[in-house]
């Protein structure tokens, strides 16, 4: 059905000037199939995006990890997308578990701030999952509904949007999602779209795995049939992201 691989490098709150030239030297270096085959998105931290963006090669593109909920203005220490867009950065993670957790981003407030990106011209992956707690319930189907559902209630357009399914309890635990349960949610929220928006929506839309992705497990978790990429913390910072970006040869 066409869906592109998509691997995201989410660099989080690290990196100096030095460490992230050599990350970029070692990407710009990297033998990774073309784009035609994998779309390759890196995020670093604001202030390194204007550098990260002119050292990257063309055909690799670059993420703020944020951005204001609405217009700019007096919102002290907010980004806008606005500015995103001045910048010409194309792409913006939203709702990563770290900022719903810590800074108590809701739902809806996640919904709206996609709403509002897309609306400005910006692509969005956007990030849901549910915690240890919600899976042990049994609960993790109606989270990442729920979470979905939000988004959708504010937009109408997918074409721009990236799903992100990161399990909590996986992020940066070294616990990754067994291929077997990555598929089943996925799969889980495909039909979620089939039911709730299109079938067009269900088969186009991209839903990528995150959490302790890395070198080796990402081939087999590539190889379920509804993993269409990852979104890579730890393991991006790293040169073994480029055998993650190689994964996706598995689908072809
Ligand atoms: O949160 C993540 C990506 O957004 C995943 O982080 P880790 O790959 O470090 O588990």
């Amino acid at each position: 059905m066409g869906r592109k691989f998509f691997v995201g490098g989410n660099w989080k709150c690290n990196g100096t000037t030095e460490e992230v030239k050599k990350i970029v030297t070692t990407l710009n270096e990297a033998k990774v199939p073309g784009e035609d085959v994998v779309e390759v998105v890196v995020s670093p931290p604001f202030v390194f995006l204007p550098l990260v963006k002119s050292l990257l090669r063309p055909d690799f593109h670059v993420a703020a990890q944020n951005c204001w909920v609405r217009k700019g203005g007096a919102f002290t220490g907010e980004i806008s997308a606005e500015m995103l867009v001045n910048l010409e950065i194309p792409w913006v993670i939203i709702g990563h578990s770290e900022r719903r957790q810590l800074l108590q981003e809701s739902n809806e407030f996640v919904g709206d701030k996609v709403a509002y990106a897309l609306a400005q011209g910006l692509k969005v992956i956007a990030c849901i999952g549910e915690t240890l707690e919600q899976r042990e319930a049994g609960t993790t189907t109606a989270v990442v509904s729920e979470q979905t559902k939000a988004i959708a209630a504010k937009i109408s357009n997918w074409d721009n949007v990236v799903l992100a399914y990161e399990p909590v309890w996986a992020i940066g635990t070294g616990k990754v999602a067994t291929p077997a349960q990555a598929q089943e949610v996925h799969a889980a929220l495909r039909k979620w779209f089939q039911d709730n928006v299109s079938a067009e929506v269900a088969a186009s839309v991209r839903i990528i795995y995150g959490g302790s992705v890395n070198g080796g497990n990402s081939k087999e978790l590539a190889g379920q049939a509804d993993v269409d990429g990852f979104l890579v913390g730890g393991a991006s910072l790293k040169p073994e992201f480029v055998d993650i970006i190689n994964a996706a040869t598995v689908k072809n």
